[in-house]
């Protein structure tokens, strides 16, 4: 076998339960993340989607079970160390960037910031950090204030700053939340070409919308009461029975030209999601 064929999965969750009192969180949620691979989590409301995001970043301590980032777990290696491996872009996050702070500084944060704490020290490392920012396609951006940017750029130069800590694992909480719909489809076009140049990083990508898991998305989770409902390659996951028990409706979801995904309900013609 060659090294690579050892290489333990990026990430690898295994029985993972959380109670909290009477509620079910998560239960029995098996899940496996291979290097390169491009998941989307969808899931209703109170499905599970947060909880699970903040168990796999050990903000949420599970009752049951396992989960590991490249093969260490939280509970034998070091946490803070397991966790700098993962990077995470979520809305909670990006209220803590002050808005007099240009978005070069902002990217150079990410190198020596701890995941979800923000600060003020930053590595000197300049050209790395308009690397990360000509990947997502606004280097341009590199002097403007964050205070100035649009949501849409604000989402790419948080991106940027993920990539600075060089993580095996990108997870993006809704990250088109807020965004009309151009914006939306040049973040996820951003984010396309970002990926095709990243072929090593694992992604996990949290949306409400069908029409957000883009061709390059390569796997699916459903999540339905805190269970997996589905789990594996797209095409597999896709399916309109699948996606109306999660939604806990009837619906028909069709793929275009583009590749796009739509979702449709019976009810005329309204998008349930
Ligand atoms: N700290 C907590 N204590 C008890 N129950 C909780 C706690 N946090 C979340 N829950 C419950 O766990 C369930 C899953 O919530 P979670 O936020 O993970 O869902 P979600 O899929 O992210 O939902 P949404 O799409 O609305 O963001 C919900 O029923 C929620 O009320």
């Amino acid at each position: 076998m060659s090294p690579e064929e050892n290489k333990p999965p990026i990430l690898s969750v295994e029985g993972l339960g959380v109670y909290r009192g009477k509620t079910c969180m998560l239960k029995g949620v098996d899940w496996t993340v291979e290097a390169g691979e491009h998941w989307a989590i969808l899931g209703a409301n109170g499905s599970g989607k947060t909880s699970l995001l903040a168990a796999i970043t050990a903000y949420l301590m599970p009752s049951e079970g396992e989960v590991r980032i490249l093969g260490d777990s939280y509970g034998e290696t070091d946490w803070h160390e397991v966790r700098q491996r993962i990077g995470i872009v979520s809305s909670v996050i990006a209220q803590r960037v002050p808005n007099d702070e240009a978005a070069i500084a902002t990217v150079m944060s990410g190198e020596t910031a701890q995941l979800g704490y923000w600060t003020r020290k930053r590595s000197s490392n300049e050209d790395k950090a308009l690397r990360c920012l000509e990947l997502m396609g606004v280097d341009d951006l590199a002097h403007r204030l964050w205070g100035v940017l649009s949501q849409g750029e604000r989402q790419k130069v948080f991106i940027a700053r993920a990539l600075m800590a060089d993580p095996a694992l990108l997870i993006l909480d809704e990250p088109c939340a807020g965004l009309d719909p151009v914006a939306r489809e040049r973040f996820l076009l951003s984010l396309r070409q970002m990926i095709s140049q990243t072929p090593e990083l694992g992604l996990i990508l949290v949306t409400h919308h069908v029409e957000e898991i883009f061709p390059e998305i390569s796997h699916v989770l459903v999540l339905s009461e805190g269970e997996v409902l589905a789990s594996g390659p797209k095409a597999k996951v896709m399916k309109s029975e699948i996606l109306g028990k999660a939604f806990g409706a009837k619906v028909r979801i069709t793929k275009n030209r583009k590749g796009i995904w739509q979702l449709s309900t019976g009810c005329n013609g309204q998008s349930l999601l």
